[in-house]
């Protein structure tokens, strides 16, 4: 089967000259773009070492059902960043669901204040993950507040994960942490200061302190690039502990192209040489002038 790489498209011509054509915006301030049919039909994944899924967010304004039915082409499996309303739709086209949401990143269990919610949203979570066949569900530690101590913070997160975590655990879903950046301030999407949960050292602590093979890390290869670097011996050190990976070049949270720094096919391989038989899914933010084009491109590159 013959595979298009984005030389071939430089090649066609079929990207602008310069390649990144669109300012490095989270698409979702673009106008609705015109649907055109998909230029290659082709799978850009032909090995699945590695299970690939996709964030829905990332290519809004496109909805859920159209974004899915491209997955399809491109032969990524699952979709996870999508209203819950749209599982149905997606679900009947024949893609899974890799991972539900809960709370959002800003309020978490850091703070007392926001238990009841974090609990309730969890559990939402947990439930809608049984119904549509997901392994995870997602959870973050909430931004830091002041008043709040780092000794305190640890505890509250611990003791609001650890009353949710009999739930997951009798349903059969696991909870993953996920590790984002405090650096990039340049956009809400690419990084976020202010959140606790900043360091691996940190997350790998609130881990191990919550106690169960149902509570892991989102080892998210972007963030952790720009917070410590040495994604190889970092995913190897945490793989007992990883429950699921994002992606997206750096910096800029891009398309996995030549024109960032992480060089994703070792780092993918690092990833299948652990045994990881969960899912890795694509998080980053078009910047080309097509983004399923982006899409195609990154899930090759990932195909290792
Ligand atoms: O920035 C991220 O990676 C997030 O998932 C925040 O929701």
């Amino acid at each position: 089967m013959q595979r298009f790489h984005r030389r071939d498209w430089l090649r066609t011509g079929s990207l602008l000259a310069g390649g990144a054509v669109l300012a490095n915006s989270a698409r979702g301030d673009q106008p609705a773009e015109e649907k055109k049919a998909p230029q290659n039909s082709e799978p850009a994944i032909v090995n699945h070492r590695v299970r690939q899924s996709v964030m829905g967010w990332c290519f809004k304004p496109m909805g859920s059902v159209e974004l899915a039915k491209h997955c399809k082409q491109i032969g990524i499996e699952a979709i996870e960043g999508i209203p819950a309303s749209d599982y149905p739709a997606v679900t009947k086209l024949g893609l899974k669901i890799s991972l539900t949401g809960s709370h959002g990143f800003a309020k978490g269990p850091l703070d007392p204040d926001n238990h009841a919610m974090v609990e309730a949203k969890l559990k939402e979570g947990i439930d809608l993950a049984v119904r549509y066949g997901a392994p995870n569900v997602i959870t973050f530690t909430g931004m830091k507040k002041a008043g709040i101590s780092e000794a305190a913070a640890k505890k509250n997160c611990v003791a609001c994960w650890q009353r949710v975590i009999p739930y997951a655990e009798e349903k059969g879903i696991g909870i993953v942490l996920e590790h984002l950046n405090t650096r990039d301030d340049s956009h809400p999407m690419k990084g976020h200061p202010g959140y606790w949960g900043d360091d691996l050292e940190i997350c790998a602590d609130l881990i191990q302190a919550v106690g169960s093979d149902n509570f892991k890390l989102l080892f998210d290869l972007y963030h952790v690039q720009i917070m410590h670097g040495d994604l190889i011996r970092n995913l190897r050190r945490y793989q007992g502990i990883t429950g699921h990976y994002h992606t997206a070049g750096n910096p800029g949270r891009c398309e996995l192209d030549e024109n960032q720094e992480i060089n994703y096919p070792p780092v993918i391989r690092a990833i299948v040489e652990t045994g990881y038989k969960g899912y890795l899914a694509q998080e980053f933010i078009p910047t080309w002038e097509d983004p399923m084009e982006a899409l195609r491109h990154a899930a090759g590159v990932c195909d290792v």
